[in-house]
This record gives structure tokens, C-alpha cells and sequence, in this order.
């Protein structure tokens, strides 16, 4: 297959790397230090099983070198996906597929008025992976790929996708219902990256305090009434299963290093995807009438770190 990476940072250069190791054509589109050490040094992966493998990659700053694609697996922040929009275009032709695994339930929309809802496929990653330092990328959590058309019918591509994925070594599941399966993500990781960054502490300790407890609860509550106030087929449950998942289902130990990847950019004075995580559901809530004090009370918290660690002017 020919595919383009767009955004070769953790997750790009991640699922990438394997695709490009089974021996696929991968362009990673890449910039700064991240694009001078994959072209200079390779990719190097550090699988969770441990160990290490570095393979020799195609980086660019553009689109060109690849042409039309048959897959773009859309990986930018959420704040970056306007100017990667742009980039990409050349690269869509009539039958690629554009994956996004980005974070949020925003970024469809864009990519859908980009390139039209046929050449989309939405997705979510569990997996949690992590530049370590330029080109050498650690995959810090399992959990499979998720994908699956938009308009909640099987097709014969994503089959021929899944197929790929998993002979790339890749776990990778289609889901009919992708939108619901982002929005129960989303209901996960609106608690879970926003108490992270807000505390700068693992879920473990959060669910152990009963008033953490209660605010990370009604954080998911109310993207919960947020997503049905939507349309968004959630079940009941969605609330309580997300939390018995946590807290029964994982392997003992997992939640005290469980921590959401606006956790890292915070602690690391990054960006953050916060206007797309609790803000949005903030906007969405007033939009829809529903009200949503936990996640505004996450958003004005951490709103003053949105673009990085604050400069203080002391004295
Ligand atoms: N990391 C994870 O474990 C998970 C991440 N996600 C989601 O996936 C998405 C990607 O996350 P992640 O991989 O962590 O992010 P990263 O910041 O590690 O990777 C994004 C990369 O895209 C690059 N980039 C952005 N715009 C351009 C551009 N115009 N041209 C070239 N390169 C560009 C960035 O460069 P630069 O650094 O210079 O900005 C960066 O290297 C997010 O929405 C995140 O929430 C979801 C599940 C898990
Ligand atoms: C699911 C999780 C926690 C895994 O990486 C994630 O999406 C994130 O860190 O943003």
C-alpha cells in the first residue's frame, strides 16, 4: 500500500513504523527536529514487549514525494489539522481513505468539508505511545486501533484494512458504529486527560479520593448528556461501564501510570488539545442547553497553559 503519515510524531510514527517495517510504502510528513532525525537517523520503536527496532524511513516537509495515496492516517494535534488539511490535499485522489485518530469529535468535521465524508474514516487509538526524543518513539500503553466508516455500514475496504494493519502486527478492529465509538472515548478521555493535566496525577489516586472521584464522575456525565443531547446513540451505561472497565477489568496496577496524553504536553510546557477535549464540550453544552460545570471548571483551569507554559514576568 502507499500511505502517507500525516504528522510523524507518537501515534503517526508508531502505527507508521509497523506499517513501513511489513514493508508498505510510508512517507512521513514530519517537521523541525523530528523530520531532520528521521531522515538523518531512521525511525527507532521501542515496543512495549521491550527491546528496540530502527528502520530507515521516507520523511518529508510535503506531500510530493508520494503523489496520490491509498491511505493518509491523519495524526496532528487537533490544533494543527486546518494547516494539514492543506497539505494533504494533493495527496487524496478517488479512492484514498483518510483515517483520523486524533482525539475529540471535532476533526471529522473538518476532514469531511476537506475531502468529503466517502474518503474519511473515523478512528480512535488506545494505544498510547510517546516521542521520547526525536525519532525514537515508545509505545507506553496496548489497546487496539479502532475504525470503521461513518455512515455505520461494514465495507470491503476496511476489512482489506484490518487485514493489513494486523499481518503489520498492529491490533485493529472495525466497528459499524465508529461515531458512538469516539463518543465513548471522548466520555473516557475528557476525564481522563483533563484530571490528569489539572492534577498532574495518574487515575489511580484520582479515583481513590471520593471528591477527585466526583468531579472525574460528572466530567463524564456531562459528555454523556452532551453526546445524547446530539443524537448520539450512548448506551445508559456508558458512565458506569467505562468506570467498572477501569476498575475491574484492567490488569492490577495499570491506573496508578495511567495518564492522559494532555497530562505529558502540560508537564513538557506543550500545547494543548484542551479547546477540542472539555472546551468543546463546554461550547457544545451551551449550544445544547445542557449544562457542564465540571468540564468548565477543568477548562478555566488549565486554559492559561493552552498554549504552552505561561511567561511570567517576575520581578
Ligand atoms: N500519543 C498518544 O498516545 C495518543 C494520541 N492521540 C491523539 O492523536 C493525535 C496525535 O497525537 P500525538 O501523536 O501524541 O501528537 P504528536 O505531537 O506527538 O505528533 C503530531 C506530529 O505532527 C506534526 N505536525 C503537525 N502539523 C504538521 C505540519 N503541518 N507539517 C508537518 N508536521 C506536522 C507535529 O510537529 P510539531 O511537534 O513540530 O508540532 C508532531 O510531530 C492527537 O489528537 C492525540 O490526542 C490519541 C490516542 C493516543
Ligand atoms: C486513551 C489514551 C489515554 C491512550 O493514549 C489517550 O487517548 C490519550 O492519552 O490521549
Amino acid at each position: 500500500m502507499r500511505i502517507l503519515v500525516m504528522g510523524a510524531g507518537a501515534l503517526g510514527s508508531y502505527f507508521g513504523g509497523y506499517l513501513a517495517r511489513a514493508g508498505h510504502r510510508v512517507l512521513f510528513v514530519a517537521r523541525g527536529k523530528q523530520l531532520r532525525a528521521l531522515r538523518e537517523r531512521g525511525l527507532t520503536l521501542l515496543p512495549l514487549e521491550g527491546g528496540s527496532f530502527t528502520i530507515q524511513v521516507d520523511a518529508a516537509d510535503t506531500v510530493s514525494p508520494m503523489g496520490v495515496v491509498d491511505l493518509i492516517l491523519f495524526c496532528v494535534k487537533t490544533y494543527d489539522t486546518d494547516g494539514a488539511v492543506r497539505l494533504v490535499a494533493d495527496a487524496v485522489g478517488e479512492s484514498t481513505m483518510v483515517l483520523t485518530l486524533q482525539n475529540g469529535v471535532d476533526s471529522m468535521d473538518s476532514l469531511n468539508a476537506a475531502f468529503g465524508p466517502k474518503a474519511i474514516l473515523g478512528g480512535i487509538s488506545w494505544v498510547n505511545a510517546a516521542v521520547e526524543e526525536p525519532g525514537v518513539v515508545r509505545h507506553r500503553y496496548p489497546g487496539p486501533l479502532v475504525f470503521g466508516e461513518q455512515n455505520a455500514t461494514g465495507s470491503e475496504r476496511t476489512q482489506a484494512l484490518k487485514k493489513t494493519f494486523m499481518e503489520a502486527g498492529i491490533v485493529a478492529e472495525v466497528r459499524d458504529d465508529i461515531i458512538r465509538a469516539i463518543w465513548e472515548k471522548f466520555v473516557f478521555i475528557c476525564a481522563v486527560n483533563g484530571m490528569t493535566a489539572l492534577t498532574r496525577l495518574p487515575v489511580g489516586p484520582l479515583l481513590a479520593c471520593q471528591e477527585s472521584r466526583e468531579l472525574f464522575v460528572d466530567i463524564m456525565r456531562e459528555v454523556d448528556a452532551v453526546a445524547h443531547q446530539s443524537g448520539i446513540d450512548l448506551a445508559d451505561d456508558t458512565v458506569e461501564c467505562t468506570l467498572r472497565h477501569m476498575e475491574t477489568e484492567l490488569p492490577s496496577g495499570v491506573l496508578d501510570t495511567t495518564l492522559g496524553s494532555m497530562y505529558f504536553d502540560i508537564s513538557s510546557g506543550r500545547r494543548l488539545e484542551l479547546e477540542f477535549l472539555n472546551g468543546s464540550v463546554v461550547r457544545r453544552g451551551r449550544r445544547l442547553g445542557v449544562s457542564t460545570p465540571a468540564n468548565g471548571l477543568v477548562y478555566a483551569a488549565l486554559k492559561p497553559w493552552i498554549h504552552g507554559r505561561p511567561v511570567l514576568n517576575s520581578v
